[in-house]
This record gives structure tokens, sequence and C-alpha cells, in this order.
């Protein structure tokens, strides 16, 4: 039996390991964006072997304290076959540190595809298998149902684009449709059925931008988490996370990259990074 297996012998699902991971090492999650211009800050070559070292430093730094890391897959797909290999073994060396791994790669494509990216990302046996991966909901809320599928059966989640924090996002998110609900709000709520009786909390989660501002319009009780980006280097502050969550903010994931990274490379210089914006995040949530 594994942590993640229950004494069913059933996964343990992933919204209550998340949970549970929130209510003792705090809501924070922290990206791991290798950018180039990152890794030449750190005094790294733009290359396989300083793609490493900056993954390694991240997740020695903080993966005893982080609930949550989230590897942006593209940093590491830019060097081909070897970043998915260091890709990998971060995913392995954070979940051994006890934080859970949300890969952000963003799929989405017709079913029969998707169910390949699904085997990818929350297949038991995949080097890559990750603890949630974030998923585009673009072709249809419909299409994701084999990674939904798969994430229940792996004790896995979802975190499906619905509020976007670039402005770009409008267009396609703020669409009225032929019933009079924009598409972001009939995201939330194909998020809310999916969780519904879920305790203490579903797996299938929404990314709402933390830079949105009020957004009590939308229904964001979807009884499953709220990943919000967009805080440090996009413009969002800690203290914005009420005004744009309300009552839903219990439930929110705030995600920093940049705002953590830029502080390295000495791994102190991380840590104390991360507990600035956690310790103002729990101010601010309370
Ligand atoms: O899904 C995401 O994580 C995401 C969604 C979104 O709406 N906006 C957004 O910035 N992101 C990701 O969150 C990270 C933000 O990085 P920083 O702006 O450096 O904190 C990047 O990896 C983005 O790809």
């Amino acid at each position: 039996m594994t942590s993640q297996d229950t004494a069913s012998g059933a996964p343990e699902p992933f919204g209550a390991r998340l949970r549970r991971a929130m209510d003792t090492r705090g809501p924070l999650c922290v990206g791991i964006d290798p950018h180039a211009s990152l890794l030449a800050d750190w005094g790294l070559n733009d290359d396989v072997a300083g793609l490493a070292r900056f993954t390694r430093t991240v997740v020695e730094a903080l993966g005893e304290t982080v609930a949550v890391f989230k590897p942006q897959a593209a940093f590491f797909e830019r060097f081909g076959s070897r970043g998915l290999a260091v890709l990998e073994t971060a995913v392995v060396e954070a979940r051994e540190r006890g934080a859970l791994v949300l890969m952000d790669a963003k799929r989405g494509d017709i079913g029969s595809t998707m169910a390949a990216y699904a085997d990818t990302f929350l297949g038991k046996d995949s080097p890559l298998f990750s603890d949630a991966l974030t998923v585009s909901p673009y072709l249809g809320y419909g299409s994701l149902k084999p990674a939904v599928e798969l994430a229940k059966e792996n004790g896995c989640g979802l975190f499906v684009l619905a509020l976007t924090s670039n402005p770009e996002g409008q267009e396609v998110q703020h669409a009225v449709r032929a019933d009079g609900s924009t598409v972001a709000a009939t995201m939330l709520a194909h998020l809310k059925a999916e969780n519904a009786g879920a305790e203490p909390l579903g797996s299938f989660g929404a990314v709402v931008g933390a830079t949105l501002g009020d957004l009590s319009a939308y229904d964001l009780a979807v009884n499953g988490p709220l990943l919000a980006p967009g805080i440090g280097a996009q413009g969002a502050t800690p203290a914005d996370l009420p005004t744009v969550f309300g009552d839903a903010v219990r439930n929110v994931v705030p995600s920093v990259s940049r705002g953590v990274l830029r502080h390295g490379p000495d791994a102190a210089g991380l840590r104390d990074a991360a507990a600035r914006i956690a310790a103002d995040v729990a101010a601010a949530v309370g």
C-alpha cells in the first residue's frame, strides 16, 4: 500500500490529499518555470545541465515546505527528450519530499487524443505520473472525459482553465452562449457538478487568475480547488485574494513562479521568498 492508498485499496482522492497538504503546509503553490532569463540570472547556462541544476535547487529548497509544485512543462519540453528526463526526475523527487505535483501542461484535444494525454500525466505507470494536471476545456468540457475518468481511477486531480490571468483570455472566456451564460461560467458549472458531494474537497479544480479583480458575478463555489496564478510577476498580490475570490478564498491555491524563483539560486533566498508570500497569504486569507 502506498501513502496514496486508502485502507480499502482505492487511491485517496486528490481533493482530500490537497486539503490535507493545504492545512498542514499552507496553500502556496510554487511554479517551477525555468525561463532562459532566470537560468542566466542564476549564473547557469541555457542548456540541459543548467535546467537540471535549477530544477533540483528549487525542489531541494522547497520540497519539504510547499504544498504544491507546479512545473511548467514548456520550459522542459524546449530541451526535447533530455529536458523531459529532467522533468521526470523532478516529479519523482518532489513527490518523495511530500509535495504534490501539479503538472502545468495545459493539455486539451478531442477525447480519443485526450486519453493519451491523460495516460502521459495521470497514468500510474507513466514516468511523468503527477498528482494533477492543468487542462484546457476549449474543445468542449466533454472532451476532457478520459482525463476525468483516469484522474478518478488513480486519485489524481485536474485544473480546468476557467478565467485565466492574461487579458487576452476574455475574448473566449467572457463570450456569452445562446443560453445567456458565459463560457467561463459554463466551465465552472461543469466543475461544480463534477465535485458534487465530494468531501472534504473535490478533485476537479478551476484556474482563476488572481489578476482579475472582483469576480462576484461568477459562482466560484465549485467545491473544488481554485488555482490562482498571477501573483508576483503578473502584478497581483496576496492582499487581492479576498476581493477576487470572496467566500471561495478558503479553497484558493495561490500560485507564484517568478516571484519566488528570482530569489535564487541561494536556497535560503528561495525559502525566505516563499515564506514571505505564504505569510502574506495567511494574513490576507485569515
Ligand atoms: O495554469 C496556469 O498555471 C496558468 C494559468 C493562467 O491563467 N495564468 C498563468 O500565468 N498560468 C501559469 O502560471 C505561471 C505564472 O508564472 P509567474 O507569472 O512567473 O508567477 C506560468 O507557468 C503560467 O503558464
